[in-house]
């Protein structure tokens, strides 16, 4: 099944503002599918959309397999959302939020549960949320998202106010949500942790979806390719230039430097070296990051994919 799918979305505000522009859009189930674009793009609008808070005004959005205008009764029992920006009620506790959540879902979470999952002190969740810090207090909504094992959660910006531990922890929740089964949609500006934790992104620019694909197919798209580097004992004898995925290979140094336009072609060619004897004294590698991909496409009119060049190489990734 086909979890989001949206066909000729296209929100028009008053005042003439399109913010999402004829949208086809699928994610399938159990992925996890990060959701880019820069300021404007029309990200919240199409969340708004899939979440029934706005109504489109030509096109249709169906989610889980239901149409989010007939069905968005159904689908806020089977739907996890942690909002940007999302607003928690002061005086109540964090024990009292995630009760609510269970109840409003119609679900049967134990808190403590919850609490261990989210990485929340039990004796910080009897604390009114007023008192809460920023971290502590994205850790609580997504918790409330994660209430009634949602067959979908919708995250913005998850990692918003969360400290390198409650990064990592976020990252893996939704990895474990997705090995359960639950499709992932994710929207965030931190693009490292897109890179991280997504199957797949979509890049929406000026309310049209300008790419869809894995971060590696992306990269491919713009000629972003990764630089190998190998110190090896002889590296001026050494051509590698004919391995699948090999742009060019040029040594100095003592150090062979290998640039590949498939990541893939850096494993190639360490298999290579390897099997004609020679040794490897150490291996680094760099690869064109989401960032680089992310610019591609949303300056200057996107990739120029009839002659690929490559873009800027940085981000370490060994
Ligand atoms: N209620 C509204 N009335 C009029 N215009 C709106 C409204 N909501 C959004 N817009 C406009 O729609 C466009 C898309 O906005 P949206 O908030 O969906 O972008 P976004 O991709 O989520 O941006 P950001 O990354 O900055 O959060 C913008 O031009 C915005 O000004």
């Amino acid at each position: 099944m086909t979890a989001i799918e949206t066909d000729g979305l296209t929100k028009r505000f008053d005042g003439g503002v399109v913010a999402v522009d004829d949208l086809d859009l699928r994610v399938e189930e159990g992925e996890v599918f990060g959701f880019l674009g820069p300021n404007g793009a029309g990200k919240s609008t199409t969340i708004d959309v899939l979440l029934d808070y706005v109504r489109p005004t030509e096109g249709t959005a169906t989610v889980l397999g239901m149409d989010v205008r007939d069905e968005s009764e159904t689908l806020r029992k089977r739907v996890g959302v942690l909002p940007e920006g999302f607003g928690l009620y002061d005086r109540l506790t964090g024990r009292r939020h995630l009760e609510f959540a269970t109840e409003w879902k119609d679900a049967d979470d134990d808190p403590d549960a919850v609490l261990d999952r989210i990485g929340l002190d039990r004796d910080d969740a009897v604390r009114s949320v007023g008192d809460y810090s920023k971290g502590m207090a994205q850790r609580l909504a997504l918790g409330m998202a994660l209430v009634g094992d949602p067959d979908l959660l919708v995250l913005d910006e998850p990692s918003a106010g969360l400290d390198p531990n409650g990064i990592r922890r976020m990252r893996e929740l939704v990895r474990e949500e997705a090995a359960s089964g639950t499709t992932v949609f994710f929207s965030s500006h931190v693009l490292g942790q897109v890179e991280a934790v997504c199957d797949r992104v979509g890049i929406l620019d000026d309310g049209e979806l300008v790419a869809v694909d894995t971060v590696e197919g992306l990269r491919r798209t713009v000629g972003a390719g990764s630089e190998l580097r190998l110190r090896v004992t002889d590296p001026v004898e050494l051509d590698v230039t004919d391995v699948a995925g090999v742009e060019s290979a040029a040594s100095a140094d003592g150090i062979l430097r290998v640039e590949c336009s498939d990541s893939r072609a850096k494993a190639r060619v360490v298999t290579r070296l390897a099997n004609t004897g020679v040794e490897i004294l150490d291996v680094d590698s760099e690869a064109a990051s989401l960032e680089d991909v992310f610019a591609a496409y949303t300056t200057d009119g996107g990739p120029d994919t009839e002659d690929e060049q490559p873009v800027t190489v940085k981000g370490v990734s060994a």
